[in-house]
């Protein structure tokens, strides 16, 4: 990692910009937000020198506020005008265009934004406390399916985003053993499931997960004509008389330690480790902020901490890769292969039972 390991070279003037910006940060989350709900960024990129009141013409808001907007994308650096009007900047641009972007703010607006003013409360409560914007759950799992529609819709797509990416790398990896049963732990709607039966004609999935979130991956194993190669195991690994599938070949988990505090991810893995077999293999995709090839990683990896603690659960983040690989030993285990880079900034760690 070649960042955060000394001082920001910047003025104190600068310094004090980027002060305010953080004072400011709501507004302007939301203003870009309104940009591009209300269509400005789209119409400024398509016709470059359009004025205010042509451009108020052309969305359905007053002048008015089409000039609120306007002044501060100017000065968030969006847009730029000269004497005939507004022009797209480079940072309108990728708001505009990159799916990135588009897929972090719906999550933070449809999902967090509300629930994050209680963020102080969650941190010295230890709880979700942001969660009840949503319902009366303990954690936000058992409530995934139930969420309102623009909310379930951008934390799925959120999820989705980043372990997709990964997917496409990780699967010529993991079948190079030939594993003929694969546990997707935590397995969510499926879609590993479904890669794995489209990459491999042999492999018989199965998917542990909690009974909301498995109705639905089995629903959409059914509609893709699977359900005789992906069956549903129903669990909740928070308790401590959960059922596990012993002997699998090869266990998976995708995204998933990190719904979990440290002494959860313990228990976890020395359940995984008490019934693999002695040929199984446990593979973890993670994002570790540590491991982030760049700096823009970190920032969202770490953003989404918050997330963790204000909406999931109270007590779960994304971690530093040494915390876990030490949970990965106490629990029985070792590393075989640690790979870096992987999709969006994923580490895959292949782990085995000590001997
Ligand atoms: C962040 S999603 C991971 C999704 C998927 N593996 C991926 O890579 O996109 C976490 C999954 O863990 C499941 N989960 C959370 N708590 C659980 C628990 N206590 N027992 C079993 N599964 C749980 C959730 O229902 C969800 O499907």
């Amino acid at each position: 990692m070649d960042f955060y390991q000394s001082p920001k070279q910047i003025s104190a003037f600068d310094a004090k910009f980027e002060a305010q910006k953080i004072a400011f940060a709501p507004i302007t989350f939301q203003v870009a937000r309104c940009l591009l709900k209300f269509d400005l960024l789209a119409q400024i990129e398509a016709k470059p020198g359009s004025s205010r009141p042509q451009l108020a013409s052309l969305v359905d808001l007053s002048d008015y506020a089409v000039g609120v907007l306007l002044d501060m994308a100017l000065s968030m650096g969006l847009v730029w005008q000269d004497d005939q009007g507004f022009h797209l900047d480079k940072i309108g641009h990728f708001l505009l265009h990159d799916e990135m972007s588009r897929v972090n703010l719906n999550f933070n607006h449809d999902v967090c934004y509300q629930g994050m003013f209680e963020l102080d409360k969650a941190l010295e409560n230890g709880e979700a406390s942001g969660l009840k914007v949503f319902g009366d759950w303990q954690t936000i799992y058992p409530g995934l399916s139930q969420l309102p529609p623009a909310a379930k819709q951008s934390w799925f797509e959120f999820d989705h985003f980043y372990s997709d990416h990964a997917f496409g790398t990780v699967l010529p990896l993991i079948f190079k053993a030939e594993p003929k049963t694969l546990v997707d732990i935590g397995g969510n709607t499926g879609k590993w499931a479904l890669a794995c039966t489209r990459y491999d004609a042999e492999v018989e999935v199965t998917i542990m997960d909690l009974p909301g979130q498995l109705k639905v991956a089995m629903e959409n194993a059914k509609d893709k004509g699977l359900s005789d190669r992906i069956h549903g195991f129903e669990c909740d690994l928070l308790k401590a008389d959960t059922p596990f599938f012993k002997g699998g070949d090869l266990y998976w988990m995708s995204q998933f330690l990190d719904c979990f505090s440290e002494e959860q991810i313990l228990t976890i893995l020395k359940l995984a480790a008490a019934n693999m077999a002695s040929h199984s293999e446990l593979c973890i995709l993670e994002t570790f902020w540590d491991r982030q090839p760049c700096e823009a990683g970190a920032y969202c990896v770490n953003a989404t901490s918050l997330y963790f603690t204000a909406m999931a659960n109270g007590n779960s983040r994304m971690y530093h890769s040494k915390d876990l690989l030490k949970l990965i030993s106490s629990a029985g285990l070792y590393v075989d292969e640690d790979i870096d880079n992987i999709g969006l900034g994923h580490t895959l760690l292949r782990c085995r039972r000590k001997p």
